[in-house]
């Protein structure tokens, strides 16, 4: 193990995660040609008008996603992430986008999903949650309640992203703020740059090209995530 990471050592960091950072262990990003928007219109499958009105439909999209994780495995850029956390501690904090397990299998412990997560589903009337069991048509009865069905546990279009408070504190906190394989197309997550930018952090994008946004930070590297992000952190 390198000496302590991250030259010129910030004391907390904050590292937001997209589509990008995943794209070399096979799972599909949103805008490539052959993308996830490729086969879906996102107003059919991830807005909660689409599951209101075609539930079925929206459940076959996430049941192949989830299937799909098990065939994909963490990268050099999410191991690098881990080895962060194992010098940095409380002084990182990891904000996805994805809602893959990826980071954790690769072993970080403070990752925040924004957007939700594949394996977690919860109950549309007790909004208890409970740990995702393939494959449920129609939405399952809810475990707990057994009254209403399960749903998604994935934050669609037009819906509030889970712990904003806490991504927020942690980025007034901030010392520098680093954006890993996301375009910058979507918000509230596309704005945290300009929020980390007021507060006074330095702020990093690694991406394969520039985002949306890429003019708003200090500094932008460009090229795959599985280089970029260990040669950031050793
Ligand atoms: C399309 C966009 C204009 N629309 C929005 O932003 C909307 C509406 C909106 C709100 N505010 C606005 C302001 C202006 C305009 C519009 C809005 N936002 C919302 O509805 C959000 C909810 C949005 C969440 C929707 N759910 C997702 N995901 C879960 C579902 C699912 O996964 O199925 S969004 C989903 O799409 C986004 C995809 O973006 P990326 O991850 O960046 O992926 P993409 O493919 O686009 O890019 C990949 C990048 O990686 C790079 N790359 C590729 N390979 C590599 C590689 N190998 N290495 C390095 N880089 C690589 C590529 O170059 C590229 O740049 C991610 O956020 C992802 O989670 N909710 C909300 O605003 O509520 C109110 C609110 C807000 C704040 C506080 C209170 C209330």
């Amino acid at each position: 193990m390198h000496g302590p990471v991250v030259p010129d050592r910030p004391a907390r960091i904050v590292v937001l995660t997209g589509a990008g950072i995943s794209a070399e262990s096979g799972v599909p990003t949103f805008r490539a040609t052959d993308g996830l928007w490729e086969g879906h219109r996102v107003e059919d499958v991830a807005t909660p008008q689409a599951f209101a009105r075609q539930p079925a439909v929206v459940q076959d999209f996430y049941d192949a996603r989830r299937a799909f994780l098990r065939r994909v495995e963490p990268n050099p850029a999410h191991l690098a992430l881990a080895r962060l956390e194992a010098a940095y501690g409380d002084d990182l904090l990891v904000v996805t986008q994805n809602v893959d397990d990826l980071h954790e299998r690769a072993g970080s412990t403070r990752v925040v999903h924004m957007h939700g997560e594949l394996l977690s589903a919860w109950c549309t009337g007790c909004g208890e949650r409970h740990r995702w069991a393939d494959p449920l048509r129609d939405g399952p009865l809810c475990p707990g309640c057994g009254k209403a069905t399960l749903r998604p546990d994935i934050v669609w279009f037009g819906e509030i992203p889970y712990r904003m408070d806490e991504i927020e504190a942690a980025l007034l906190r901030a010392d520098l703020f680093v954006s890993v394989g996301t375009s910058g197309a979507v918000y509230p997550a596309a704005g945290f740059v300009q929020l980390a930018n007021a507060f006074g952090a330095r702020t990093l994008e690694l991406n394969l090209e520039p985002s949306e946004g890429t003019a708003y930070f200090s500094e932008a590297r460009q090229g795959q995530a599985s280089e970029l992000v260990p040669a950031w952190v050793d």
